[in-house]
């Protein structure tokens, strides 16, 4: 059977050089176990991302399973990339079943073709320039309400441990808030509550968060069963479930008007645009469940990609003291000279924005693009040789954001942190957001919060390493624990643990 299945499986992939292993990196059974020589899990780029594509040396890979799963391609160039999603629509879609966030339904993120634009431009119309004015005050808040919060007020020096799960809490705080109205707020327990009266949403969120990848992986007749953590996660799923629910219940009531959803000038944040897409009830809106699906892709989507970023960043910068001196000497002089709780020119913050860029360059949060070809397309490759390689219709091809951020073809030196490589690039040539019709939709959002966020640490705080986690560490041991080890945390990629030590920068306060 094996021998069969790995001769179908290389047919299939045109004889593409690449991994053979037991079951396919992205088969349940494939991703569940650890990653290992013989199981490349769909982790494998970063655990292989110094040697991966055969030591950087081809820009298509193939990966073909003999005993479970099915065969793919993998690509770590820029220009494919491109050549890929320049066909978006017509030769490619984005497979259902590795959307993310399927365990919620059809959403913008996973539906492709006419069902996928009626989405897009349903949601798109709530970022505007308003909205991100609102994201920077909210940014600010959140850090304000933060840093006076028992944990943090008059401590000259804080330690915390696991800094990305501040950083999930600060995000959601912001989403939440900006994106939907659901009004959360900092709390003295260092992190975010719900003003509403059951406050149980937030922990819920923090835990169907944890267990996005349960949730696809264990059938849906298993969270019945008598087993204690299993009824715990189910919980969590209901009580997030009735929370957004309500929120789209009492948007209803507001009595939106459907009609106005054609003026693209419309206000209204992701809630109302999604609420008054159901309210239309003809073909070109939404049902209850769409809202449901699109706003909890919309929130996760949203603020698990940005904390991972945000985490990575803060990283970074504790080991690398010179560049955070350069960012912090930015951020002095640019609050000297502005206000900065109203919206600051990101062009002014322009390294500590690219020391943001650097870390997610290095960590994406966004790891792989999965698509599938619906036609049959030629690429054209620079690497083992120029040539071409021919996808068959059907084919799964994933870009992978880890391979092509590694690449010494397109980055220099590409395990280092340096901001400075992203001078000069322009907002729309990075691939960290994706390319075309289907890129981030929520990018400057994301942008204005980390700016925003960054920047006002940075200019309060010194940043360090938090040693002890393991006997005598080094900051070279702090590295390899913190910087080195990074998986799939919920539905972003991201850095496992950051341990952070911050030490006050006397005469400077929010
Ligand atoms: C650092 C933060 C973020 C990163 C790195 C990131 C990355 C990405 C990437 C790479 C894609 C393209 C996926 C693909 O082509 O398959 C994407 C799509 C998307 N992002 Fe983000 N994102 C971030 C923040 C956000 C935020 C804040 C929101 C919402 C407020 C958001 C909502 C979405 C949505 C809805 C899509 C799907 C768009 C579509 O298919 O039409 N993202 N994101």
């Amino acid at each position: 059977f094996a021998v069969y299945k790995l001769r179908k499986g290389l047919r299939e992939v045109n004889y593409i050089p690449g991994i053979r292993s037991p079951f396919s990196p992205l088969s349940p059974l494939g991703a569940s176990l650890p990653c290992t020589f013989w199981n490349p899990t769909h982790e494998w780029p970063w655990y292989w991302r110094k040697t991966g594509y055969f030591n950087q040396t081809h820009d298509i890979v193939s990966t073909v399973p003999f005993l479970l799963g099915t065969p793919s391609l993998y690509t770590s160039s820029l220009d494919v990339m491109k050549q890929l999603l320049n066909s978006e629509g017509t030769r490619l879609e984005k497979p259902r079943e590795l959307s993310s966030a399927l365990q919620w339904g059809d959403n913008i993120t996973s539906v492709n073709g006419d069902v996928w634009r009626t989405h897009r431009r349903i949601v798109a119309p709530s970022f505007t320039t308003r909205m991100y004015g609102d994201v920077w005050k909210s940014a600010r808040n959140v850090y304000s309400d933060m840093i006076n919060s028992e944990q943090w007020n008059n401590k000259t020096k804080v330690s915390i441990p696991q800094f990305n799960t501040t950083m999930c809490r600060v995000t959601i705080t912001i989403i939440s808030n900006c994106g939907f109205g659901l009004s959360l707020k900092w709390s003295d327990k260092d992190g975010p509550v719900s003003e509403a009266p059951k406050d149980d949403f937030p922990e819920a969120l923090r835990i169907v968060s944890e267990t996005s990848l349960h949730r696809l992986l264990i059938p849906s007749w298993a969270f019945n069963l008598p087993i204690k953590r299993l009824r715990e996660i189910q919980n969590a799923w209901n009580v997030v479930e009735t929370f957004i629910l309500s929120a789209i219940d009492r948007r209803k009531e507001e009595d939106l008007d459907s009609e106005s959803l054609d003026d693209t000038n419309v206000p209204g944040d992701m809630l109302n645009r999604l609420v008054m897409g159901w309210l239309r009830d003809d073909k070109h809106g939404l049902t209850k469940k769409d809202v449901l699906a699109d706003m909890f892709t919309l929130v996760f989507a949203g603020h698990e990609t940005t904390a991972s970023g945000l985490s990575a960043t803060f990283g970074y910068l504790a080991v690398n003291p010179d560049i955070q001196q350069k960012a912090f000497e930015e951020v002095s002089r640019v609050f000297a000279e502005n206000n900065p709780a109203e919206q600051l020119d990101p062009t002014k913050l322009s390294y500590t924005f690219n020391c943001f860029l650097e870390a997610l360059r290095l960590v994406p949060s966004g790891f792989f693009l999965p698509r599938r070809a619906t036609g049959d397309i030629t690429l054209k490759i620079s690497r083992p040789q120029p040539g071409t390689v021919f996808v068959k219709k059907g084919t799964l091809i994933m870009i992978d954001l880890i391979g092509i951020h590694r690449n010494p073809e397109i980055f220099e030196d590409p395990h280092s942190y340096k901001p400075e490589r992203w001078a000069g690039v322009a907002e729309h040539e990075t691939a960290l957001f994706g390319f075309g019709t289907r890129a981030c939709i929520g990018r400057k959002f994301a942008h204005t919060e980390v700016l925003c966020f960054i920047s006002s640490f940075l200019h309060d705080w010194k940043i360090e390493p938090l040693y002890g986690s393991v006997q005598g560490e080094t900051k070279e041991v702090w590295e390899e624990n913190v910087l080195g080890r990074a998986g799939l945390t919920g539905t972003a990629f991201g850095l496992k643990s950051v341990p952070l030590k911050f030490v006050r920068r006397v005469g400077n306060s929010a």
